[in-house]
């Protein structure tokens, strides 16, 4: 899909925790309907960054724009409100409700705010899109791990985001289960949703990332597509270390 305007701006971006600097005055912008990759190796930043777009961390200095709200010193509710979704990289659902009743939590206190008949059929179709059809009534302790990561997805869907986050989101995934989540991401990109993408599968960044920004010890080094970035020597001295 054709990418469109701006729709989130990170400005000056900085993190510090005591005397570490794990973000470091770091910007950048998320097009519409684009999948940006936010890569890096180990303790880069890019956590940080992630749970400061979502509130689950404040910033030190900087700013982060929605739209043209400022969600910079919002909570996590209020942003997940204004239209940013996200998922962890240890699956986080509500293990005392069933699968439906994770994805209509999603649902109704997300940025689209559906109520009654209409959140359980949207609930239940987001199911579906996913891959979890004929689940909806199962406790998510009967899931499997990738099942358990489809269902967090479909929860942050049926916020219905302006910006999804998809933090390592194929982590823990074997080969084939790997190939269907890329698979399923990519159709989430073909639909034009808004995703920033940390992730450290080559394959993945590679297929679905339309643009890559790379940051390493909190800075950023690099920008560009999948493949000029990571055929940027600094880059890949970046992955590799000095040695
Ligand atoms: N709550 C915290 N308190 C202190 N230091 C922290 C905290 N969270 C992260 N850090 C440090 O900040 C740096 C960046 O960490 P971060 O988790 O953002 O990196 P990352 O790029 O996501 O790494 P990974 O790929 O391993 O998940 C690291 O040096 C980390 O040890």
């Amino acid at each position: 899909m054709t990418q469109g305007q701006p729709i989130l701006h990170v400005e000056s971006l900085s993190k510090r925790f005591g005397g570490l600097v794990a973000v470091n005055n770091v910007s950048f912008q998320v097009l519409e309907h684009e999948v940006m990759g936010l890569i890096g190796p180990n303790g880069s930043g890019k956590s940080t960054t992630m749970n400061m777009i979502s509130g689950a961390l404040k910033p030190s200095s900087g700013a982060i724009i929605l739209k043209g709200q400022d969600l910079t010193r919002k909570k996590p509710h209020e942003i997940a409100r204004s239209g940013v979704s996200r998922t962890f990289q240890l699956v986080r659902i509500l293990p005392e409700l069933t699968v439906l009743e994770n994805v209509i939590a999603g649902g109704v206190f997300g940025h689209a705010r559906r109520w009654g008949k209409e959140v359980e059929t949207f609930a239940a179709e987001l199911l579906a899109r996913v891959g979890l059809e004929g689940q909806s009534g199962k406790p998510v302790s009967a899931l499997t791990y990738i099942d358990q990561k489809r269902l967090e997805l479909a929860r942050a869907l049926a916020s219905e985001p302006e910006v999804l986050l998809l933090d390592e989101w194929l982590a823990g995934l074997n080969p084939s289960e790997l190939t269907v989540g890329i698979d399923l991401i990519a159709s989430l990109r073909q639909e034009g949703r808004t995703i920033i993408l940390v992730e450290h599968v080559m394959d993945a960044i590679r297929s679905l990332c339309d643009r890559c920004l790379v940051i390493n010890s909190g800075a950023r080094i690099a920008e560009g597509t999948p493949e000029d970035v990571l055929s940027d020597p600094e880059v890949i001295r970046a992955y590799l270390g000095d040695g």
